[in-house]
């Protein structure tokens, strides 16, 4: 059976970035850029005072007379003609420096009498100026391809004038589950019948990767109805459904997608949870069967999915490994790569790690809280408190 660093590498392979759009910055938090954005003009865009007081000549630095305050420069206001070396403004923080001035002394230093500046202390020629340019300059790359939007990122472009980006837009995934025993939220389970967490919990966790959720709802256990729901996710970029992979009667996503022109690329890996894991491309898009197992349905979505959205949204790497030491003992792995829902947190000395009990496959328990998943590779023996252990860290896009 594929091992998971193969699974892994065959849907790296498959799935590539989407064609980028031009979006306005604003909107674009959390999307990759996809082609580097340069300023629109220097920054500052003039010389202007880093201090409040009064913008002066440094030649008239070594003067005993006082000078004349003759107007002002103020933020939003500047003062629009050339002063003169016996001559002095007042100015603001932010505002431009006028032609002639190149010195500011801050208002603390000083003392006005009769509308006649004069100053205390040792001045410096030049000092309290921010000159135009010296952050950066017209032309100047800001960011570049690759860089994820942040409330930083928006900050410094749009201050350079920049109100439109090309980036990689945000995946929309249709999602869907499989199985006759399933009900909606708030319905009522007679015998036999369980409520649909899985979509739920898909919706929740693509809600917090930024993804657009086109949620299909639950398809019944037969190839006519699996097949409308596969053409109602057309307009999605991936399609993910749950349950009906594995080999009992009444699975039957596998032979409804392989009638519509599924191209299969695998189906099962050594894992556990998620063994029965089906993934390939459906009208060349990433098509994902998801075991129904709650905790199968959740750690091939982060195991699998989350990296495959993460290359159609741009991010570059998609592997996050850390080292913990385990808070409790952890039985040995067994024949499949085992990944365990666990707590992680920093303790002073680093990460320790606690693995929840009812990590059973068709249990929800240790899901909720988790923050990472543990990895007990194939083969690997029982392990004690203390012993360092390979987490998965839970992440978003
Ligand atoms: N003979 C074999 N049987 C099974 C094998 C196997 O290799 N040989 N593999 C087992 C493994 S491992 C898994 S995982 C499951 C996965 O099977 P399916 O993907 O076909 O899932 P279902 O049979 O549809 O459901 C399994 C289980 O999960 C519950 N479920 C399903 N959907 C949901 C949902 N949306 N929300 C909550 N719970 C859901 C469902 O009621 C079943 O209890 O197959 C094993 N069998
Ligand atoms: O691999 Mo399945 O997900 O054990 O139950």
């Amino acid at each position: 059976m594929l091992t998971y660093a193969d699974a892994l590498k065959i849907v790296k392979e498959t799935v590539s970035p989407l064609p980028s759009q031009i979006q306005p910055l604003t909107t674009a938090i959390g999307q990759v850029i996809a082609k580097p954005v340069c300023a629109r003009w220097d920054m500052p865009r003039w010389d202007n005072s880093a201090m409040d007081g009064f913008a002066v000549s440094s030649q008239a630095l070594d003067s005993t007379a006082g000078l004349d305050i003759v107007g002002s420069s103020f933020a939003g206001h500047p003062y629009n003609k050339t002063l003169q070396r016996n001559e002095a403004i007042q100015i603001t923080t932010g505002a431009p420096l006028p032609c002639g001035a190149d010195t500011v002394i801050p208002v603390e230093d000083t003392s006005v009498n009769d509308n006649c500046l004069s100053w205390t202390g040792t001045i410096r020629a030049k000092q309290h100026v921010r000159y135009q340019g010296e952050e950066y300059c017209e032309g100047e790359r800001l960011v570049n391809a690759g860089t994820v939007v942040d409330a930083g990122t928006i900050g410094l472009l749009t201050g350079a004038g920049i109100t439109e980006v090309a980036v990689y837009p945000r995946p929309r995934v249709a999602i869907f589950s499989t199985g006759d025993e399933l009900l909606n939220p708030g319905q009522d389970p007679g015998p036999g019948q369980i409520i649909n967490s899985n979509l739920q919990y898909l919706q929740a966790r693509l809600q917090e990767c930024g993804c657009t959720v086109l949620p299909l709802g639950i398809g019944a256990d037969q190839r006519d109805n699996l097949g409308l729901i596969y053409k109602q996710a057309k307009e999605a970029d991936l399609i993910v459904s749950t349950g009906g992979v594995s080999v009992g009667e009444k699975d039957l996503v596998q032979q409804t997608l392989l009638d519509n022109g599924f191209e299969r690329k695998f189906w099962k890996v050594a894992i556990k949870p998620g063994k029965p894991l089906l993934f390939g491309l459906l009208n060349h898009k990433p098509c994902f069967g998801l075991p129904g197992n709650p905790a199968a349905t959740a750690s091939t979505f982060e195991l699998f999915v989350l990296p495959a959205l993460r290359i159609l949204a741009g991010h570059g790497t998609t592997d996050r490994k850390m080292t913990a030491r385990l808070k409790h003992g952890v039985k040995a792995g067994g024949s499949r790569h085992a990944f365990l829902w666990s707590r992680c947190e920093w303790q002073g000395d680093g990460y320790h790690v606690e693995v929840p009990q009812r990590q059973g496959s068709g249990q929800t328990r240790s899901i909720q809280g988790a923050n990472a998943l543990l990895s007990l590779a194939v083969g690997s023996p029982d392990l004690k408190t203390g012993d360092k252990v390979e987490i998965f860290p839970l992440y978003s896009l």
